[in-house]
């Protein structure tokens, strides 16, 4: 296995709950949470809804506090502290790791176009020095998603469900990320542009050199596409291992509970 692109240490976050100044209640969303995910692997966190995978995936991107617990950072060239970064850490970590939505349809502005909803990040982090700098970078990774060229001028509502996705994608993928939090990226969809959409992920993984953290409830799409799965439930992880064996050999209650519920699976090579 290669080396860790993340890796935690009992991570835990938690949500004040209840209203009031000296109500100090909270509800742990992230328990205790020690996982490494491996540079270049498309890592799978499946789980029951509430059961703390999205939080997980947001406190890898920072989007919400660590209570406790660490989470480190290293491509080789940049290593950060997750729980203490400075703003210029931060600065370089936006554009290192980066989300894609479950919905593409609610992801992307209507009155932008296109090619401006894949160029925002670019422009926002200045990593170009003109328009056409800008255009470049913008067709280059819209060609990666296979998106046409042609409807980089038109407004996403023009478009269905799964393209609308792509272009979720490339404006994702805009900042050269290494780190992509895909959270349910398929759900919305139609199950026959599901597999486009996945396959398209796993191109774009092994084409870029991409690290993937994958977060669904379906098991199917998971034991299909990733090549590590983490199975969370209240806010732990119960069981993390390379998808064959796990499912070959369900060692949690809750795996077993789980597969049981799928009469067959294909799972990936
Ligand atoms: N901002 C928040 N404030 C308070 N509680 C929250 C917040 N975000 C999540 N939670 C709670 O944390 C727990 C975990 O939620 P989370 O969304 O991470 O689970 P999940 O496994 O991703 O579920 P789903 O598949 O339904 O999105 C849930 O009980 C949820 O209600």
């Amino acid at each position: 296995m290669s080396e860790p692109l993340i890796k935690t240490q009992d991570l835990r976050v938690e949500f004040p709950i209840g209203g009031g100044v000296f109500n100090r209640r909270v509800m742990t969303a992230v328990d205790g949470v020690s996982l490494e995910i491996p540079k270049g692997s498309f890592f799978g966190v499946v789980g029951e809804s509430g059961s703390g995978k999205t939080t997980l995936g947001r406190a890898l991107l920072n989007a919400v506090p660590i209570a406790s617990g660490s989470a480190h950072y290293d491509d080789g060239e940049l290593q950060l502290d997750l729980a203490n970064m400075s703003p210029k850490e931060l600065k370089a970590y936006r554009r290192r790791a980066q989300l894609i939505f479950q919905d593409p349809y609610a992801a992307l502005s209507p009155r932008m176009t296109v090619r401006d909803i894949i160029a925002e990040p670019i422009e926002i982090m200045k990593l170009t020095k003109s328009r056409a700098e800008t255009d470049d970078r913008v067709r280059e990774i819209a060609a990666k998603c296979r998106l046409n060229l042609e409807h980089l001028r038109r407004f996403p509502h023009a478009f269905s469900g799964g393209q609308r996705q792509r272009i979720s994608i490339a404006r994702a993928l805009a900042c050269g990320p290494q780190f992509v939090v895909a959270d349910e990226a398929v759900a919305a969809l139609d199950v026959s542009i599901q597999a486009d959409i996945l396959n398209l992920l796993k191109s774009l993984q092994r084409d870029l050199g991409l690290t993937f953290m994958f977060i669904s409830h379906d098991l199917s799409v998971v034991a299909h596409t990733c090549d590590h799965v983490a199975v969370m439930y209240r806010g732990k992880i119960v069981e993390s291992a390379p998808t064959r064996e796990l499912f070959a050999n369900p060692r949690h209650a809750y795996t077993q509970k789980l597969l049981s519920a799928i009469p067959s699976l294909e799972i990936a090579d």
